[in-house]
């Protein structure tokens, strides 16, 4: 007790205030020291943080990390990164799992169907990743509200009630054939030159999206200066600003030093305005028609909307306006980009080999006939393009635009193909890994439908599990598949009945193609030399 008395008097105010008083002179002679010791001890354990596996994951192979950080910051491209770093990475085990620090932090990446099968099919134990409270950044508010690519257990699965009838009717084929038409006539405008052909593909496809998803006609292919092209535009280009997408705090809390992004907010307010304006006209309109019995569309020319409306209303569950709106702007996020980009790596790869270009030809004039005039295929004919379908498949395999799944998180301790991975654990599935993996695919950098051929190579693969999974696999699998396979089915056969399509001369993919991206990839301003047939 006496000890104690005397510690509490030795501590009073007044017998520590010199020491402080000494310690602050100290300090103030001495502040810079010490903010460089502070600063100096704060980058180090950030970078070991960033750059040493955390000891929970040590067992599984790393992908080096300085290689990887360089490649990305270089923009390599991504096929580079992966025959350079991932590829190499994923062969270090049977398992083909590696880790890398990614945009999730420390991150487990499968590269083989085994694993990946079991990471896509058990979406309880591997639920999609939170991407955290970025609500107030302009992704944020146009695609990160709830809607499919974001929610999990039974908020997930009551939307998806509702929107699959929407993806599995009939497709708006007509609609297809006639923006291809349209598009035709551009093309028509600059004949036997190099024309920007991922330009005019991304135009097209917003078209399809827009009139396809919600009766919105943008107009793109026609005028790409019209306000609503160029105000989405604008939110596009500012949403893939890295600056914002690492740091979204600056986005956030000093939106006033960046006019541009806060611009771009503006126009996104401006555009959401005008869906939710679609969605309430849109519920009048059906409810307009119930009372007095008359429908104005037939079901394969209904948008989107419509028909999750119409879900609703026949008693799948129902979607509140802003659900509507956030489901409409991921369809644009997942529909948009991902096809256009598929179709430009289409007619790269088909002037890329003229031989499988005039195999396909052959087979598109052969049900479409050769008269001097465009078709738009049937329903039924979309179905009778053996060949066309292969190519279809080996574009999607060989230059997927979708690189990889969206991040799952590990919801317990659990083992993956006999390898430990803690809960909590961040797990992506690499789709371009798994097409381009020597020990899965034989020669998998060669372009060649055949591998698609009835009990060929593909077929014999898939009891593998999931060896073909351009869309993902699963309950999760792409909502939007059969829409995009539509697409690509109307747009191709009538490109190849009328145009012969070859690379110029000095073009960056001479050698192979160029890619743009990471997650999502495209051909790098990708040119392409149309000659007319007719
Ligand atoms: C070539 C075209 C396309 C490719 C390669 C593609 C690929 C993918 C992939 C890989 C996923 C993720 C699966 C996962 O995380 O497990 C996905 C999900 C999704 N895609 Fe697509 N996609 C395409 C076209 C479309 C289209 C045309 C739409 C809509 C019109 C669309 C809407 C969606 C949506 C809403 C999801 C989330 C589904 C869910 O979680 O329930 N996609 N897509």
């Amino acid at each position: 007790m006496t000890a104690l008395a005397n510690l509490t008097r030795s501590l009073s105010p007044s017998s520590i205030a010199p020491f402080i008083n000494k310690l602050m002179e100290n300090y103030k002679t001495r502040r810079p020291m010490y903010i460089s010791v502070i600063l100096f001890f704060g980058i180090y354990l950030i970078f070991n943080k960033i750059t040493r596996v955390p000891a929970r994951l040590r067992h599984i192979p790393q992908a080096k990390f300085f290689p990887y950080l360089k490649s990305i910051i270089s923009f390599e491209s991504y096929d580079e990164t992966a025959s350079k770093i991932t590829l190499p990475a994923s062969k270090k085990s049977k398992e083909g799992l590696y880790v890398v620090f990614d945009a999730y932090g420390w991150t487990v990446h499968v590269t083989r169907p085994e694993a990946a099968k079991k990471v896509l099919f058990k979406t309880d134990l591997f639920p999609k990743i939170s991407t955290g409270d970025r609500r107030e950044t302009l992704f944020g508010r146009f695609a990160m509200g709830p809607s499919l690519p974001f929610l999990n257990g039974p908020q997930w699965k009551a939307q998806r009630k509702v929107a699959n009838p929407a993806f599995h009717r009939s497709m708006p084929i007509n609609l297809f054939g006639e923006l291809t038409q349209k598009l035709f006539n551009q093309y028509d405008k600059m004949l036997d030159k190099p024309i920007p052909f991922h330009e005019l593909m991304i135009r097209w496809t917003l078209d399809a999206i827009g009139i396809a998803g919600f009766d919105f006609d943008f107009n793109a292919i026609d005028d790409p200066t019209s306000v609503w092209v160029v105000r989405y535009n604008t939110i596009m280009k500012a949403f893939s600003n890295p600056l914002f997408v690492v740091f979204p705090s600056l986005e956030t809390r000093w939106i006033s030093l960046f006019p541009k992004q806060k611009q771009a907010h503006v126009e996104l307010t401006a555009f959401l305005n005008n869906i939710q304006e679609i969605i309430k006209k849109k519920r009048e309109t059906l409810a307009n028609e119930e009372l007095s019995g008359a429908t104005t569309k037939k079901q394969n020319d209904r948008d989107l909307l419509t028909l999750m409306l119409e879900a609703s209303a026949e008693g799948n569950g129902t979607l509140t306006d802003e659900e509507l709106q956030y489901n409409l702007c991921a369809f644009f996020t997942g529909g948009h980009d991902t096809t256009s980009n598929q179709l430009s790596f289409a007619a790269y790869n088909l002037a890329a080999n003229p031989e499988i270009q005039e195999k396909a030809r052959e087979e598109a004039i052969r049900l479409l006939g050769d008269e001097p005039k465009d078709i738009i295929p049937s329903a039924d004919q979309l179905r009778e393009m053996p060949y066309i379908n292969m190519f279809i498949k080996e574009n999607l395999r060989h230059n997927g635009t979708a690189t990889m799944v969206f991040a799952r998180k590990t919801e317990e301790d659990t083992d993956l193909e006999g390898v430990f991975i803690p809960k909590d654990t961040p797990v992506v599935v690499d789709l371009y890994e798994i097409h381009h993996n020597e020990s899965i695919w034989t020669n998998p950098f060669k372009f060649d439908p055949e591998r698609f051929v009835p009990g060929g190579e593909a077929d014999q693969l898939a009891k593998m599990g999931s060896t073909w999974l351009p869309f993902g696999n699963g309950q999760r699998i792409c909502i939007g598949m059969n829409f995009s396979l539509a697409e690509q089915r109307v747009f191709l056969p009538m490109l190849l009945r009328k145009y012969e399509l070859s690379l110029p001369e000095n073009s960056i993919h001479k050698d192979k193609v160029v890619m743009n991206g990471y997650g999502v990839v495209s051909p790098k301003d990708l040119q392409i030399t149309l000659k007319r047939r007719y």
